[in-house]
């Protein structure tokens, strides 16, 4: 079955030095995580080289990125390749985050555009979709994610299938201490995974973990990730504390 991932979205926070103090605090507590569970971090870019060298002591965590351009190189002031990602051993990037939506205009179109090239060279995508809570208030939430999956998977091919990671994350459950209840998120979770099998064949799209984003921590890790369709959590502000996070961890691993 599907491994559990564990995901770390840092967000505009930890330069070099806390990224150090923060994967060393993790570091202390686990060398290594348990079968069944993957863990991920995603530093900002700055940071990347940092994370990585702490990294290669802790077993079964990998490096993420936030965020990258769908061009080789060029004159993209502010912006990183994936060919830089996978130079500093980057594996994956979070794709499409509401954040980068709302504050940086990327539309369905570039955030595909993202995802046919992230995959294209190698990296592993953490697809992000959610809804507004107007959108949910006016029974759009299940078209809104059904459209935005679809159309961040346009041109996606079966055999990248195994590349693809999508977060379920709705915009009025992140930061904001309020989060979806598991029934919610696993109504949601098997609906994306519907729509998955129509992109992909029914075997690779069985394998896609679809991780739950939205204000997840300890105390209500368990519940959520106990639903059949959440496969891990895409985490902010508890991942920004090494017990939050391996707590997170740890929950997981007793529910393999
Ligand atoms: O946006 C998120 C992860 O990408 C969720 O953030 P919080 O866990 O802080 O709500």
């Amino acid at each position: 079955m599907r491994n559990f991932l564990i995901a770390g979205n840092w967000k505009m926070n930890c330069g070099i030095s806390a990224t150090n103090k923060l994967l060393n605090g993790i570091k202390e507590i686990t060398t290594s995580l348990p079968d069944g569970v993957d863990g991920l971090v995603c530093p900002p870019s700055i940071s990347l080289q940092t994370a990585a060298d702490v990294l290669e002591d802790i077993e079964g965590m990998t490096l993420g990125a936030q965020n990258v351009h769908f061009e080789d190189n060029g004159a993209y002031t502010g912006e990183i390749s994936t060919q830089m990602l996978n130079e500093v051993g980057s594996e994956y990037v979070i794709l499409g985050h509401s954040e980068r939506r709302e504050y940086f205009g990327e539309t369905d179109k570039i955030v595909n555009a993202k995802v046919l090239k992230s995959l294209e060279d190698g990296l592993k995508t953490v697809i992000c979709v959610g809804e507004s809570l107007k959108e949910r208030k006016a029974d759009e939430h299940k078209l809104r994610v059904r459209k935005q999956v679809q159309a961040a998977l346009t041109g996606v091919e079966d055999g990248d299938a195994t590349n693809v990671v999508i977060a379920y994350e709705p915009i009025w459950a992140i930061g904001t201490g309020e989060t979806a209840t598991p029934d919610q998120a696993q109504e949601m979770h098997k609906m994306i995974r519907s729509v998955l099998e129509g992109v992909f064949n029914q075997e690779s799209a069985s394998k896609i973990q679809i991780l739950y984003g939205g204000s997840m921590k300890p105390h209500n890790a368990e519940e959520l990730l106990q639903q059949p369709d959440v496969d891990g959590g895409l985490i902010g502000g508890a991942s920004l504390k090494a017990d939050s996070f391996t707590e997170i961890i740890d929950i997981a691993k007793q529910l393999v």
